[in-house]
């Protein structure tokens, strides 16, 4: 099938001297081809246009893509801003701190970002809170013996979220209500009408933060409640600098969307290439035995080197963050060219994680690219989690994470003598935008 593009707008144009892709459709520009099709859409613009072009978000306007490794140091350049991921999600994102720059940046983020280090997650008795839950959705798809596994991951994903904020048991089916209508705002149109998905989608998002201003109070008064919330809140209280709870209960938001989509369509991909790769079931089941037990600490992660290399190289193929928007705020030189101050840029981190630059033989899932290494990590492996002031606060919880469950997974498997099977197509109804997933429709079998 040939790509979600204009046939009509075929002529090439230049915009500050540099080539707009052909192809977008009124309103929506290249977003269909984005969402659908974005790996083959950078292709062909590379070998069409070269390494800079502009493509069209619809909505969001024009942002310049630079395909040369150069974009990457734009994640830490002093120079560029953050502020238009607010402009292209106001409602959802507007006031958190993957908007923010500089000083107003790093004083939101100091505050909260110790409950996320090794440290903070093992003091708070994550690992023991995420894996009986963990064990028991796995147990249920043993018992089911077949799954759509993406529905199942994202409510596998929003039960361990709830569970890190501490909110209680029984508040959680208006929670999932209230989240659901949360997450419309990412696509709904812009019509503010009763009843349209805008409306509701600013309600839920005025129920959330009122529920959060709750849990605060409640974390200041010392009620029994556990969790993230109590642990950022002292830690924020102790921070230089007066920040309104404002800042508190946006970023409260962020962690609550920040770690869902993401982590389960990680999740997905893994359960996919293990159905897809039996020799790669057979190593994660031997060092599941070999462990004997779900790791509940950080300084358990490291007699799972399979498991690990498992989520290094899911990541790397199928990074759930595919692009990451940014303004210039001064002229910037960008490989060979001079980017004009106040261009909007996009950082294809989908591109650099699967290019034969960084990668040897990159379309190949191989764990050997980790288990057999000898240097630490460094930021260039991880950059599916971005790099410099913003790199993702949730890096260490997912690792956590992505462990204990293929762990869990492996030992529950093996134990009822079945192993993952892939019982549908995975190409069809792929999507890269705003978050990379697997379809929603990919089946796994347990047999
Ligand atoms: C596989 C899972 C995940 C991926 C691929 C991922 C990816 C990313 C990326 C690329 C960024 C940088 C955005 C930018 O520079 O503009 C980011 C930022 C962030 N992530 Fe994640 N993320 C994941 C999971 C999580 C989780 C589980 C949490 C927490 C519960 C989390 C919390 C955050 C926060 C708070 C930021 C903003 C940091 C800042 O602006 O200083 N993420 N993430």
């Amino acid at each position: 099938m040939d790509m979600l593009l204009n046939p009509l707008n075929r002529w090439r144009r230049l915009r500050d001297d540099i080539p707009v892709m052909p192809g977008a459709f009124p309103l929506v520009g290249h977003l269909p081809a984005i969402v659908c099709d974005l790996p083959r859409l950078l292709r062909r613009a590379e070998r069409t246009l070269g390494s800079h072009f502009w493509l069209d978000f619809g909505p969001a306007g024009h942002l310049m893509t630079c395909l040369d490794p150069d974009a990457l140091a734009l994640l830490r350049h002093k120079e560029v801003s953050s502020a238009l991921i607010e402009e292209m999600a106001p409602d959802i994102l507007g006031g958190t701190l993957v908007t923010l720059d500089g000083s107003a940046h790093r004083q939101a983020r100091d505050g909260i970002k110790a409950a996320f280090l090794p440290r903070g997650l093992t003091e708070a008795g994550i690992g023991e809170l995420f894996e009986p839950i963990i064990r028991a959705q796995v147990k249920a798809w043993r018992d089911r013996g077949e799954v759509a596994i993406l529905p199942d991951t994202r409510n596998l994903m929003l039960k361990l979220t709830f569970s890190l904020m501490g909110i209680p048991a029984q508040d959680l089916s208006e929670w999932h209500r209230k989240y659901r209508q949360l997450l419309q705002l990412m696509v709904a149109p812009p019509i503010d009408l009763p009843g349209m998905p805008l409306r509701r989608g600013r309600a839920a998002r005025d129920w959330i933060d009122a529920q959060s201003r709750q849990f605060i109070r409640d974390a200041r008064a010392r009620a029994a409640r556990t969790g993230l919330i109590n642990d950022m809140v002292s830690a924020f209280d102790c921070s230089d600098g007066a920040l309104s709870d404002d800042v508190l209960v946006a970023n409260i938001r962020l962690l609550l969307l920040a770690g869902h989509e993401t982590s389960a369509s990680t999740i997905a991909w893994m359960v996919i290439e293990l159905a897809q790769h039996p020799e790669l079931w057979d190593a994660l089941v031997e060092e599941a035995q070999r462990v004997g037990a779900v790791p509940t600490g950080h300084e358990d992660l490291a007699q799972c080197p399979v498991a690990e290399a498992l989520f290094r190289e899911t990541l790397r193929m199928h990074p759930a963050s595919s692009l990451v928007p940014r303004r210039a705020m001064q002229e910037l030189q960008l490989g060979q060219r001079r980017i004009p101050s106040g261009t909007h840029l996009c950082i294809p981190l989908l591109h650099f994680s699967t290019s034969p630059l960084l990668h040897e033989a990159p379309d190949q899932f191989r764990l050997g690219r980790w288990l057999q290494r000898t240097e630490p990590i460094r930021p260039v492996d991880m950059l599916q989690f971005g790099a410099g002031p913003h790199v993702c606060m949730g890096y260490h919880l997912v690792w956590l994470e992505l462990v204990q469950f293929s762990i869990a997974l492996a030992l529950t498997m093996q134990e009822a003598g079945v192993r993952p099977r892939l019982m549908s197509g995975v190409e069809k109804g792929r999507r890269y935008y705003p978050t990379a997933h697997p379809s929603m429709t990919v089946r796994i079998g347990f047999s």
